[in-house]
């Protein structure tokens, strides 16, 4: 966020369905975007201040990032609240920053010169503390509700307005706060219940609208270029890992995206494809893909692989144990160093009740899982390193992803305390990392049941594969494990792209698929397939 705002291809992120976001006029996201940089500079010279958090979530939501905003106001409330206890080590040094700027603040703003006998003493000083501490926890509150609206989070946003109600049962606003949330969440009911009985959409769906909110992927203004767009060098280290993996394929930029018709020239955008380096026979093996992240809802199956774990196999270092050594060395060299030791007990026991691939309690595991893997490449950003760098998220994409308080904010931040990483001095994992981090999962990630238990997993080469709605290779794995193995469906002639299906069954109409094809692809599907069935009107 300190880096300079690119303004040529600005979107924001927020979706509110009750009121709309609207851009800045030019003047005022000029300002706005210059308060950023300072609230991010006052953050990095004072990460215990929880005002500069506040100030920092208001101007990220007047932006449009509401999801960011949530996660700054969520980061000063748990310093306000950690202030007002001080008896923690994150407590003191709350309440000794905001000591020591309101001590600087009266001892340098002309405009407090007459108020400087109120914090004259150490008792006084503390006693203005504790008050502006009760000042800041109303705001808080109110810019996390905010966030919450603006996130189109209407179910937290009701949770979270009936808890401050009874937090805080002097405060006037707050009721009708609980007011407006419930006639939102009802008016959202009953609009999703019409869509439910006309059969426009399922029961399942209607739940998750009703109980989430959503935000639009967006790549945020302060990116670099390489945070954006993958550099030739990945491309080139890439195809070495194909070379090992497979015998007839490599990866290489492809034209999917290409819509322009006439334009006969090789992408070059920084859109990949998997393409066949020799004829490929109908069943033959195109490439076999270990999981490098991969979870289920299984606390017994192996870390690594999710294999069965037929023998334990243990490292020195503790009693987790791996299905085989190759798995216990792996955990050692690329993730278990991180997670040795510390207890994600409250990530494992939710995901254990997880009953589909698509639970986001498998996701959080998920998360855990990759971070635990970026803090072993610890000389690169987060979203530079190996797993990560590779990945790429949908941005043009008129499809929310779903957002809600407790798992995309709560259980993050907590997550990365666990691992040890100070979420308030450490940038380097600042909310938008997150949730550029979840943005890329969410588009490379396949589902994956084992044995009868949901999970999830990224496998590194699959995931360049583009999709097909006549596709020519198709994927599978056993029980056994996340590893997969993908396998040609028809003859594949050299240099043919090579395509899966990212949705079933392929026997949907036209607009079905393009429904369901949308949270991947943002755009309508640019395979041959759906290019000859285009309507008229749309070709
Ligand atoms: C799993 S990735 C595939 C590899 C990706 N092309 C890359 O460069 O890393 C999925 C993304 O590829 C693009 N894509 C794949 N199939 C497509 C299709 N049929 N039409 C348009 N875009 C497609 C979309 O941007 C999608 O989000």
């Amino acid at each position: 966020m300190d880096n300079p705002w690119r303004d040529d291809d600005f979107s924001a992120s927020s979706a509110c369905e009750v009121a709309p976001y609207e851009i800045l006029e030019p003047e005022r996201l000029a300002a706005e975007s210059s308060d950023l940089q300072t609230f991010t500079q006052n953050i990095a010279e004072q990460p215990y201040d929880p005002e500069s958090w506040l100030l920092r979530a208001r101007c990220l939501r007047l932006l449009g990032f509401p999801e960011l905003a949530l996660g700054d106001a969520y980061k000063a409330r748990l310093l306000v609240e950690a202030s007002q206890e001080k008896s923690t080590p994150l407590g003191k040094k709350a309440f000794l920053a905001l000591c020591d700027k309101t001590r600087l603040l009266h001892e340098t703003d002309p405009r407090l010169a007459a108020w400087k006998h109120l914090v004259s003493t150490t008792a006084l000083l503390e006693k203005r503390v504790v008050a502006e501490l009760q000042e800041l926890e109303l705001q808080v509150w109110s810019e996390l509700m905010e966030g919450l609206m603006a996130s189109n989070a209407c179910s937290d946003y009701l949770t979270l307005s009936q808890e401050a109600v009874l937090r805080f049962p002097q405060d006037a606003v707050f009721p009708s706060e609980v007011l407006n949330a419930k006639s939102w969440f009802k008016q959202r009911d009953d609009i999703l219940r019409e869509q439910v009985n006309a059969g426009e959409m399922s029961e399942e769906k209607m739940q998750a609208t009703l109980h989430n909110g959503g935000v639009y992927p967006v790549a945020y203004p302060w990116m670099r270029e390489d945070f954006v767009s993958r550099e030739d060098s990945f491309l080139d280290g890439c195809k070495k890992e194909f070379s090992v993996r497979s015998t007839n394929s490599t990866v290489s930029r492809s034209a999917i995206r290409d819509v322009d018709e006439d334009d006969d020239a090789p992408s070059s955008g920084d859109v990949l494809g998997a393409f066949a380096t020799k004829s490929i026979a109908p069943a033959d093996t195109v490439l076999v893909d270990s999981t490098v992240a991969g979870v289920t809802s299984s606390a017994e199956r192996c870390p690594t692989c999710c294999g069965r774990i037929m023998e334990e196999i243990l490292n020195d270092c503790c009693s987790v144990p791996y299905c085989s050594t190759d798995c216990s060395k792996t955990a050692l060299d690329t993730f278990h160093a991180s997670v040795c030791g510390k207890d994600f007990g409250f990530l494992t026991s939710a995901a254990e009740s997880a009953q589909l691939t698509t639970d986001l309690s498998l996701d959080s595991v998920l998360l855990l899982r990759v971070l635990a893997l970026s803090m072993q490449e610890p000389t690169l950003h987060p979203l530079k390193t190996s797993l990560l760098n590779r990945l790429t998220p949908t941005y043009k994409n008129d499809e929310l992803i779903i957002f809600n308080f407790p798992d995309h904010i709560v259980t993050p931040i907590r997550v990365l305390g666990e691992l040890g990483i100070d979420v308030f001095a450490n940038a380097a994992y600042d909310t938008w990392v997150l949730h550029t981090i979840r943005c890329r999962l969410q588009n490379n990630k396949h589902g994956q049941t084992l044995d009868g238990f949901p999970g999830t997993a990224v496998n590194p080469l699959y995931s360049m594969f583009n999709h097909s709605c006549a596709p020519n290779v198709d994927w599978e794995h056993g029980d056994s494990n996340s590893t997969l193995r993908m396998f040609a469906l028809r003859d594949v002639e050299e240099g043919e792209e090579l395509f899966i299906s990212y949705i079933r069954p392929l026997t949907m109409d036209y607009a079905e698929r393009q429904e369901s094809l949308l949270p991947w692809l943002g755009m309508e599907c640019e395979c041959e397939r759906c290019k000859a069935e285009r309507p008229p009107t749309e070709a």
